[in-house]
């Protein structure tokens, strides 16, 4: 197998996104989980997606596994590597972002990189620099009160030099707008400065269009699943990739109850909640039981199983950013995530156990959380549910046959839960 594109995401949904994406613009694309082990059977692709859980960790060891997953995909040709980051930038002062770049940079020998969340179908655009989710600025957005990861300024540029080593430049809108040959030009003049990455603006597909064009003749870039569009699009007009439909086996229905799980506060998510209340049973479950360590878990599969027949159930630990705030306060934002995290994946466990083979799981890290407890190696992409959101056909699974879906908690419209139990067959 040699890849016209390598990538390494920073989670699961993020990396299910950008599989969807480049999938829809013709890539053949795996997305496996970690760097897959040798013996796992991957079909002939174009473009593999590693996913890692290494938003929200220590950012040292963010970087250690980002570059063996780079090392790996390296080594099976990857010219161009994509460090695919949220669309809203999440992050931290100490990182993962800017340490990630700073290391891969380094390791590619790239004078300077090009970086973007831009995704304009999901209503993230950056002008001047700054991002917008929707209509507002990033720091205005319900992006403000993630449960990890805050984000309280829109400006990247600002965001980006917190946390990398290198001075961050920008390229902007009129910049791109005179097209590829500009951009290359700014960008020499940028890194003629002793600037290493810059954040280049986006609002329309065809700016990305522009992106992908430059961002191919370099060996890294970072962003989101816009500028995996770009590079897709560059990949094939160039003829480097021939366009594929899509990747076989990926849309044979497995049939077997389903369930959904819901970790994600996101108000996205707490909408399709509510929403799920009319058409399935509903358990939210206790956090606070949860964080002190009581048998939540044991408690919902007793609720959930004796209805796996009947259809399919939805189990949320999701709540308001009051609520999320009074548990932190009490047990400390991490230790908080992290129990409930565990506690969706002892469900998830309990639940494949009791047969279900169709799992819905709302949020990155508590869908990463999942998918490690049930041993999942990799995924093919399917049918798309909604923008960024794909079925996906699990690889090598433990429990054999199975289909998932794993949603961003900002993506998806309010129906989500049922629109995506209508694909999963
Ligand atoms: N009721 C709650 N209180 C506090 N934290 C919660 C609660 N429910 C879920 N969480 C945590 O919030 C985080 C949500 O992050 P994630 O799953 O990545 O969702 P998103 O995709 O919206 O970012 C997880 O660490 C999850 O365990
Ligand atoms: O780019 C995006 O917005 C998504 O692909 C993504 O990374 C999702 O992260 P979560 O919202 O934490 O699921």
């Amino acid at each position: 197998m040699t890849l016209a594109l390598g990538c390494i995401a920073d989670d699961y949904t993020g990396a299910s996104d950008l599989a969807n994406t480049l999938t829809r613009a013709g890539l053949r694309t795996v997305q496996t989980i970690g760097v897959p082990a040798d013996d796992l059977d991957l079909p002939e692709v174009d473009a593999v997606v590693v996913s890692l859980k290494s938003r929200s960790i220590e950012a040292g060891l963010a970087v250690a596994r980002s570059r063996a997953a780079e090392t790996w995909l390296r080594g099976r040709g990857a010219g161009h590597v994509l460090f695919k980051i949220c669309s809203t930038f999440d992050s931290t002062v100490s990182g993962n972002i800017g340490p990630v770049m700073d290391a891969l940079r380094a390791d590619g020998g790239e004078a300077i990189v090009l970086v973007t969340p831009a995704f304009p179908e999901t209503g993230r655009t950056v002008y001047q620099g700054n991002l917008f989710v929707g209509a507002v600025p990033l720091n205005e957005s319900p992006l403000k009160d993630h449960p990890l990861n805050p984000m309280h300024d829109s400006n990247l540029v600002r965001v980006l030099a917190r946390q990398s080593r290198t001075p961050i430049g920008l390229v902007d809108l009129a910049t791109l707008s005179r097209g590829a040959e500009a951009v290359r030009a700014r960008l020499a003049e940028l890194a003629g400065k002793g600037i290493g990455a810059a954040i280049i603006d986006a609002v329309f597909d065809r700016d990305l269009e522009t992106i992908g064009l430059v961002a191919a003749g370099h060996r890294l870039s970072v962003g989101a699943s816009g500028i995996g569009l770009g590079l897709a699009r560059a990949l094939v007009s160039t003829g480097k990739v021939r366009s594929a439909t899509a990747t076989g086996g990926a849309h044979a229905a497995v049939g077997g109850p389903a369930a959904c799980l819901a970790g994600s506060c996101s108000q996205a998510t707490l909408q399709q909640i509510a929403n799920a209340e009319r058409v399935m049973p509903v358990l939210h479950l206790n956090s606070e039981q949860i964080v002190a360590g009581a048998s939540e878990a044991q408690r919902a599969l007793a609720w959930a199983r004796p209805q796996l027949a009947e259809g399919p159930v939805l189990i949320a630990s999701s709540a308001t950013p009051d609520q999320v705030s009074a548990l932190q306060a009490r047990h400390g934002r991490d230790a908080a995530g992290h129990a409930i995290e565990q506690a969706m994946a002892d469900i998830a466990e309990g639940l494949v156990q009791a047969g279900v083979r169709r799992l819905i799981v709302a949020g990155g890290e508590t869908s990463g959380a999942v998918v490690d407890r049930l041993k999942i190696p990799g995924f093919l992409v399917g049918v798309e549910i909604a923008a960024g959101v794909p079925v996906l056909r699990a690889v090598g699974a433990a429990a054999g046959e199975m289909l998932l879906a794993l949603k961003s908690g900002n993506f998806g419209g309010p129906e989500f839960f049922s629109d995506a139990l209508g694909l999963m067959r």
